[in-house]
């Protein structure tokens, strides 16, 4: 179980028992005292026993060198703040995407039964004028007009910069070709919050089972090999934002249109499950440690929209992300890659693992929700480029000169984070409240 050490659940073993009855004892004097009310804990004892246990975490969070003390910390006091501001710049908002895509699986089948399902495009004066030029940059093989020796030839190096411009280049962990733009449009991210849209049944269903059951199997607990657990991991982190994200922006009443926060599916779908919850943390931490491993790059990088006030502030923010100091200080490598891929096997297992994923990237072609697709075309696309920084990338001191990034690759690896950043906040928000949750939710004893 390596240095997690979760509050409760089967993992704490005798901790477990102390902290329960320290809970417990703990609640029996604010019930006589008259400090908490009778009725949040009369309905189903063992369940505030359950959510008690389960829901404090401590301690490192698993693979990872940072714990989740300071993650909550950290976000909350710097990274969500940052990150909220750079989602909306011009730069970060909009993102390209092809979102009419066949299900090379099975015939799509998706039924969504809300308005709130499908994405709002945006017009094509919308978006900014450098996203629609073509590519300019040098070819590097350029031989057309070569005559004669290879002295003729100019040297194309440019300088050890990091950021050399941006490229059309594939990700070789997504299944989509990102230098395609036939049938891409432009979204505007901030018209088309990832929400509740209603996409429930066996269009939705079926992917996730794909995804887990063909794809990244949940590993044996006793697996200590964490390659094997890596894919697995981000996965259910991921679906566990999904879930935070549908549960904190929920249609309660579709006939007033009233939206809120569900916390009964925020109970059943994450905090429920302590692996869902630590899984995105972990998540969190692999793609924040992806963003400051690529911070000169990312800190070089053009971000123009034709808005030089705009884009300023754009560079200003990323910097702060990515220098920032209170994150140096507290958590400066927050998962380390260098140990992976290291054995015999490594290769073979990295290439597996990449296949496996460019699996699942393709799967975002069978959702059956625009709006939903959208979001997890967006997502896995952040996953794959985090992955891409981490290990297409060799060694530490390389991986600003030999990395080449996609302007659409920064945008979906930066707004993953956000994304993730929300989800983490919100469940450490709401956590301590569950035994509201609780309330409301019915006796299973
Ligand atoms: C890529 C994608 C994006 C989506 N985006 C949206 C959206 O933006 N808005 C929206 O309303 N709906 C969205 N959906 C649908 C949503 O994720 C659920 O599938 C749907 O709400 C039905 O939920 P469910 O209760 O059947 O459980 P699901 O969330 O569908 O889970 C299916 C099964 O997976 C397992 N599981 C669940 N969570 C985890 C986890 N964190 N880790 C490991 N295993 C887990 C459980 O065994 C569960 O029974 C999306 C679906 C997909 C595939």
């Amino acid at each position: 179980m390596g240095n997690m050490d979760v509050v409760g659940g089967a993992e704490a073993g005798g901790r477990c028992w102390r902290w329960g009855w320290a809970a417990v004892a703990l609640i029996a004097v604010l019930l006589a005292t008259g400090a908490l009310p009778r009725k949040n804990f009369i309905r189903n004892p063992r369940r505030a026993c359950e959510l008690t246990e389960s829901r404090v975490y401590t301690g490192i969070v698993e693979d990872c060198a940072c714990d989740y003390e300071t993650v909550d910390s950290l976000n909350e006091e710097v990274l969500h703040l940052i990150l909220q501001e750079i989602v909306a710049t011009p730069f970060f908002r909009y993102f390209k995407v092809k979102l009419w895509c066949d299900c090379p699986f099975w015939p799509e089948d998706g039924m969504c039964r809300l308005r709130d399902c499908s994405v709002c495009e945006c017009p094509d004066n919308e978006f900014p004028e450098p996203f629609k030029k073509p590519f300019t940059g040098l070819p590097a093989d350029d031989l057309i007009c070569q005559e004669g020796k290879p002295e003729a030839v100019v040297d194309r190096t440019l300088d050890s910069k990091a950021f050399r411009g941006w490229v059309e280049i594939d990700n070789p962990w997504t299944n989509d070709d990102e230098t395609d733009n036939a049938e891409m449009t432009y979204v505007n991210l901030q018209l088309n919050p990832e929400r509740y849209t209603g996409y429930v049944g066996r269009s939705a269903q079926r992917i996730w089972e794909a995804i887990y059951i063909e794809n990244c199997p949940k590993y044996p607990s006793e697996e200590f090999c964490q390659e094997k657990k890596i894919l697995y991991k981000l996965i259910s982190g991921l679906h566990a934002s999904i879930s935070v994200h549908i549960a904190s922006d929920y249609l309660l009443d579709e006939a007033t249109n009233l939206w809120g926060q569900n916390l009964e599916l925020l109970y059943e779908r994450v905090f429920r499950h302590p692996d869902r919850v630590k899984n995105l943390y972990f998540t969190f931490l692999f793609v924040l440690r992806a963003v400051t491993k690529a911070a000169d790059y990312l800190e070089q990088a053009e971000y123009n929209t034709g808005n030089p006030e705009e884009d300023l502030k754009t560079q200003s923010l990323v910097r702060q992300l990515v220098y920032n100091p209170k994150l140096q200080a507290a958590c400066p490598v927050p998962f380390d890659e260098a140990k992976l891929w290291q054995g015999e096997i490594g290769p073979e297992l990295k290439q597996q693992i990449q296949k496996q994923f460019k699996n699942i990237s393709a799967l975002m072609d069978c959702v059956g929700c625009e709006k939903c697709r959208l979001w997890g075309k967006l997502q896995v696309l952040g996953l794959g480029t985090a992955l891409k920084i981490l290990f297409s990338v060799d060694g530490q001191s390389h991986v600003n000169q030999s990395l080449q990034l996609q302007r659409n690759e920064v945008i979906a690896l930066v707004n993953l984070l956000n994304r993730l950043s929300e989800s983490v906040k919100f469940v450490r928000e709401v956590g301590p409240s569950s035994d509201k949750i609780m309330e409301r939710m019915p006796s299973s004893s």
